[in-house]
């Protein structure tokens, strides 16, 4: 259990860490992140169905940048961007570069489809999410508004596929999250310096 403010704290200093990062080292370490993102098991023939849908994200205040990535995904999988449901669990539509986009509610581009008419969680084959926190063992603290936890919460119910793999910059590595009941723990979170891959699945 850990207190609202606990997490509040963490999540203000370690976006100011994120958003405090030089412009030369994010551009190396979104190249770096794409080959280890790559580089993961859940990315072999074996995991994967022959094709596929792969969330990404845009990021903003200071994420790791996923451009790389996209353009290194092998042809067979559809890379795809979130969109907030009304509902208040994220769906997914597939993106390439040129196609419309519009702004969601906290300034974020998002694919202009019908949130009703798009992806869900569960139809994805590997899920590349955007974290402010994590530790080694791949838990994911997120900007607060439970958008992923909701989504993904059949998780806690049933295995992966989708797999879920969390992208980050080093510096935003903790020695223990506080946790939470919901809080839907990764299968591994990849950054520039490292690939953790939770203790289960390894
Ligand atoms: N790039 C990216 N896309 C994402 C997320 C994310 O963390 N990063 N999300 C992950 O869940 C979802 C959106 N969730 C979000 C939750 C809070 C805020 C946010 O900026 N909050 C502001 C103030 C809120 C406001 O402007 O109304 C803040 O805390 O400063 C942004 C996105 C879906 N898309
Ligand atoms: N499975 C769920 N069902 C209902 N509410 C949930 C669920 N998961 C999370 N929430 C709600 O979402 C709120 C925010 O959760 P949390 O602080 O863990 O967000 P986060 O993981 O940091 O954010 P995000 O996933 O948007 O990046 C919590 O107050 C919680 O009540």
């Amino acid at each position: 259990m850990s207190t609202p403010s606990d997490r509040a704290t963490l999540r203000k200093q370690l976006r100011e860490r994120r958003r405090g990062l030089p412009p030369q080292h994010r551009i190396a370490a979104a190249e770096t992140l794409a080959d280890r993102l790559l580089s993961l098991p859940f990315f072999s023939r074996e995991s994967l169905p022959a094709s596929g849908y792969v969330a990404g994200y845009w990021a903003m205040d200071g994420e790791i940048g996923l451009h790389a990535f996209q353009l290194r995904l092998p042809a067979p999988l559809v890379y795809c961007l979130p969109l907030l449901h009304d509902d208040g669990s994220l769906r997914f539509a597939p993106w390439r570069p040129g196609d419309p986009l519009v702004t969601n509610r906290f300034g974020i581009p998002e694919p202009d489809v019908t949130p009703d008419g798009a992806l869900r969680a569960e139809d994805m084959a590997v899920l590349v999410m955007p974290l402010v926190g994590f530790d080694a063992a791949c838990h994911r603290l997120g900007m607060g508004g439970g958008w992923y936890d909701r989504s993904l919460a059949f998780r806690h119910q049933r295995p992966a596929p989708p797999w879920l793999v969390g992208a980050a910059f080093a510096v935003q590595r903790v020695d223990a999250l506080p946790r939470e009941a919901w809080d839907v723990r990764l299968d591994a979170v990849c950054c520039e310096d490292a690939t953790h891959i939770a203790e289960d699945i390894a």
